[in-house]
């Protein structure tokens, strides 16, 4: 731990949930808060930004200095809400300018500097029109510029893109990727898109339940993840069964592996590589199993075939490959992995 860390231990009770998650954060360093609906996420960023009092044996420490006892004005942080929490009635430029003056920097130079920051995110032309007057991408880039105009050593982003077009949000990434890159204090950014964070953080922190289930970086958790939410996340089949040499056994069936280990274990497998076929496939080496076809989605240029079965698992195959194989809801097919495609490790 270096002396600019983020130290925190988040536990904040709300009536049947409870937040217990303790995070590190390096100056300069970005981390991505993950996780699904209910998980904790702004629950966790509330805590650090004051908004939300900490149960006992919780802390907030930056730089070694205790933040526990500051109020949220005093906290050396500047956050960006998922809808911006712009004022409505001052400019882009008085928004910006807010955070200094409430930190007792003079008013002409409280707008000196929020003009400097307007111009580093692109919007110096903008700086005298309110919010409503701004579009999506526009807002955003204000909201971060008032949540960096005070210099924070943590900056907390909400969903920074959520509201966002999928255009604007792709143009928008990119630039927060820019100017997260120049920011000398640590970040979390709380987000449900993978790609928001693959792009954006340096590490992954998966919350799920009030509790971190698997923390690391991108490449680590991509290759392993740890739960059914991360698995999905990263597009992967995920099994948690008993291993002995080079089979998994899991529930309803056992699984030749690649890898060699023994005890609990992970099987991994990309929906990609599960082929399907009409009949049972003969004399090949391969993991078979039949399996009811549950549904049908697009993916990309392929179907996502969700199969019932010993096995529950998706597939993906091509439209011409679906339509040749008769693929329809109810219908039973022959599902099939190469050990060579599957990846197991310690659980
Ligand atoms: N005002 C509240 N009072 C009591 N419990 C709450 C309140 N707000 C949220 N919760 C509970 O806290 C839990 C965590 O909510 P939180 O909003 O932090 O999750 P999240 O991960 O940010 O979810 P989302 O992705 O949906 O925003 C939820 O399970 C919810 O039931």
């Amino acid at each position: 731990m270096t002396d600019g860390d983020l130290d925190a231990h988040l536990t904040v009770d709300r009536g049947t949930f409870r937040l217990d998650v303790a995070l590190r954060i390096a100056p300069g360093e970005v981390v991505a808060l993950l996780g699904p609906n209910g998980a904790g996420k702004s629950t966790a960023l509330r805590a650090l930004a004051g908004l939300q009092p900490l149960t006992g044996g919780g802390h907030v420490r930056l730089g070694g200095e205790d933040l526990g006892a500051l109020p949220p004005e005093r906290r050396p942080i500047g956050v960006v809400f998922q809808d911006y929490l712009l004022f409505p009635h001052l400019s882009a430029l008085d928004n910006v300018a807010f955070g200094p003056r409430r930190r007792g920097v003079r008013r002409g130079d409280a707008r000196r500097a929020a003009l400097d920051w307007l111009t580093r995110v692109g919007l110096a032309e903008h700086a005298s029109k309110r919010p409503r007057q701004l579009s999506g991408g526009q807002a955003q880039r204000v909201a971060l510029a008032r949540a960096l105009a005070v210099h924070p050593r943590l900056l907390l982003l909400d969903e920074p893109l959520a509201a966002l077009d999928a255009r604007t949000r792709l143009d928008t990434r990119a630039e927060l990727q820019r100017h997260l890159a120049a920011h000398p204090g640590a970040t979390l950014l709380v987000t449900h898109d993978p790609l928001d964070a693959l792009v954006l953080a340096d590490r992954l922190v998966i919350v799920e339940g009030g509790r971190v289930v698997q923390e690391g970086d991108a490449a680590t958790v991509t290759a392993r993840p740890r739960t059914d939410y991360v698995a999905r996340l990263v597009g992967l089949n995920l099994y948690r069964g008993r291993a002995s040499g080079h089979e998994v056994t899991l529930d309803g069936l056992t699984l030749r592996v690649d890898d060699r280990l023994d005890g609990e274990a992970f099987v991994a497998f990309r929906p990609s590589s599960v082929a399907l076929h009409a009949e049972e496939p003969a004399g090949s080496p391969r993991n078979i199993w039949a399996a009811t076809i549950a549904g049908i989605q697009r993916h990309g240029d392929n179907l996502r075939i969700e199969l019932a079965g010993p096995l529950p698992a998706a597939a993906d195959v091509t439209p011409a490959a679906a339509a040749q194989l008769d693929l329809i809801p109810g219908r039973t097919v022959w599902a099939a992995v190469k050990a060579t495609e599957t990846h197991a490790y310690p659980a």
